[in-house]
């Protein structure tokens, strides 16, 4: 996992980089620039002949912006730069970049527009926009010349690649401090930022890529950051070896809790996906008359038949059934399709209090705590609840969705913490927070997922994972890594807009096969 941090943050450890490790500043902005240019490559192949525009500030930021037009050049890109500063007042090492640039690109590759119009005529010429306008340094709200600057961005619909972080965010939470670019590629520098994760980040950023720009390890560590953004590799690490000698006993029994007449497609789905990621055994627990429905939708998974009320849904009555049923699995996954009964809603609250077993909940096993979720502290293991905004909502007593929204790092820490739960707070850009207060960030997902049953399928994925053995927040992390590249990999295949839950489903195998 790497650490996410603030400006202040990065700005330490650069400092520490070049006194105590003595690499030199200009090294550091080399090293950033052709960071830059390889991911611009690997976007937008080929770069031979296309026309760059870089527009440049006046500190660093703009610094690494000439480092890759001078770059740019040996790929034989079309190369200009709009200097929205003086050069007189550039950085030290910007001016060093900026003679450099000049040296290999001659005088005639750079202007210093002084209006709206004259920047947006030059955009106007650019296949690729590179915005090296404002980095970690950006103070103030954006005023005058870099505010028109990055409206013309924005304005001329062309792809554009943000360096460290899109000009006018708010390194640290993600504001827009007056005006933002909207990034295509944000390619950051050194460590991630948190703005990129959070408020308007998510949106302005685009596609997130880092560069290594050799900061030092043990210098990254005592930063000790508190929230961290999962990596392919470290979610993998995770995962069960396969030896040859195992059965299907080697990779655990998870007990699905799930479905009611009418949501069936719920239970199956969960169920489903614990399999695909990976689960030896899954059973799944339904109301009686539902049964013989999931029987017919699914062929690996077993089923048990429960107690019903007359709306044919979870009866209060199968309590103890219900605990047995959890005794003898490995983990259970409760809440997709229960709906919210009185009488259902009684038993998942009894349920909760008394399962001694790794677990998962999720939809109606967290309506079933609205407003009452001291009742998460009565419990035995410390559970992974799986909310969306609205679920989150509910569960707070003063919150609304728009206040869980607002804030979902803020919210899901304090929660997770106060409670003692793991919380997977889904939306773009998932957070998964423990009760230590130690946070993650998915990369992986699309909007393409905002469709009916990805939640179930990540409560199976989740519940999976617990059944083969892993410790709950290796469990939240992985599932949630894993469903949002099966929805990455689901979306390359179909399109975002038509692709479902099934989908998701389907793509599971290949997030996992995935080698990368
Ligand atoms: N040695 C280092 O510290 C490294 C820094 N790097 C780059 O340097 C950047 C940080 O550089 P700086 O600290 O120079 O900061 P910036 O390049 O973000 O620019 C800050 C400059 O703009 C001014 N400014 C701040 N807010 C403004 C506003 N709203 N309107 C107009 N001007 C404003 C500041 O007074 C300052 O002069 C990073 O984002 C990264 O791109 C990289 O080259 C890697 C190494
Ligand atoms: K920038």
């Amino acid at each position: 996992m790497i650490p996410i941090v603030t400006a202040e943050q990065m700005r330490a450890l650069d400092q520490r980089t070049i006194t105590e490790a003595l690499v030199p500043s200009l090294t550091l902005m080399e090293r950033a620039g052709a960071g830059i240019v390889t991911h611009i490559e690997a976007r937008y192949p080929p770069l031979a002949g296309k026309s760059v525009i870089i527009l440049c500030g006046k500190g660093n930021n703009g610094g690494d912006g000439f480092v890759v037009g001078r770059l740019l050049r040996r790929k034989q890109a079309r190369i200009h730069v709009l200097l929205l500063a003086s050069p007189d007042d550039l950085s030290r090492d910007a001016k060093t970049m900026y003679q450099r640039f000049l040296r290999s690109a001659g005088k005639s590759a750079v202007t210093s527009p002084t209006d709206a119009e004259a920047i947006q005529q030059r955009l106007a010429t650019g296949d690729i926009l590179v915005d090296a306008i404002l980095g970690t340094g950006t103070s103030t709200p954006v005023t005058g010349l870099y505010r028109d600057a990055i409206e013309a961005i924005t304005a001329s619909g062309r792809p554009t690649v943000a360096v460290d972080l899109p000009s006018g965010l708010h390194a640290d939470t993600g504001a827009v401090l007056g005006a933002a670019v909207r990034a295509d590629l944000t390619v950051t520098l050194g460590l991630p930022k948190a703005g990129l994760y959070s408020g308007s980040g998510i949106d302005c950023a685009g596609t997130v890529r880092l560069v290594d720009i050799g900061i030092p390890a043990s210098f990254v560590e005592s930063v000790g950051s508190r929230l961290m953004l999962l990596t392919d590799r470290a979610v993998r690490a995770a995962l069960p070896p396969r030896r040859p000698s195992a059965h299907k006993g080697t990779y655990g029994h998870l007990g699905v809790i799930a479905g009611s007449v009418g949501k069936t497609g719920a239970a199956a789905m969960a169920a489903l996906s614990a399999l695909r990621i990976g689960t030896g055994l899954v059973t799944a627990a339904t109301p009686a008359s539902a049964n013989d429905i999931l029987e017919a939708k699914l062929l690996e998974v077993m089923t048990l038949p429960m107690p019903e009320t007359k709306a044919r849904t979870f009866a209060r009555s199968g309590l103890e059934r219900l605990l047995a049923f959890a005794g003898a699995r490995d983990a259970v996954a409760i809440g997709p399709g229960l709906t919210t009964h009185p009488e259902t809603v009684e038993l998942v609250q009894e349920f909760v209090k008394r399962i001694d077993k790794p677990c998962v909940l999720d939809a109606d096993a967290l309506n079933a705590l609205a407003g009452k979720s001291s009742l998460l502290t009565e419990c035995k293991r410390p559970p992974i609840i799986t909310p969306h905004p609205g679920e989150m909502a509910r569960l707070e007593t003063e919150a609304t969705t728009q206040s869980v929204n607002e804030d979902r790092l803020g919210t899901a820490t304090r929660f997770a913490r106060e409670r003692g739960v793991f919380v997977i707070l889904k939306g773009a850009r998932t957070v998964i927070a423990r009760p230590d207060g130690l946070a993650a960030i998915c990369p992986t997902g699309n909007p393409g997922m905002a469709t009916a049953g990805t939640g179930d399928v990540l409560t199976g994925m989740v519940g999976g994972l617990l059944a083969q053995g892993l410790a709950p927040w290796d469990a939240a992390c992985a599932a949630t890594y894993f469903h949002g590249l099966a929805g990455d990999l689901a979306a390359q295949h179909l399109g975002q807009a038509g692709m479902i839950a099934s989908d998701l489903i389907q793509h599971i195998p290949h997030a996992l096969a995935q080698t990368t």
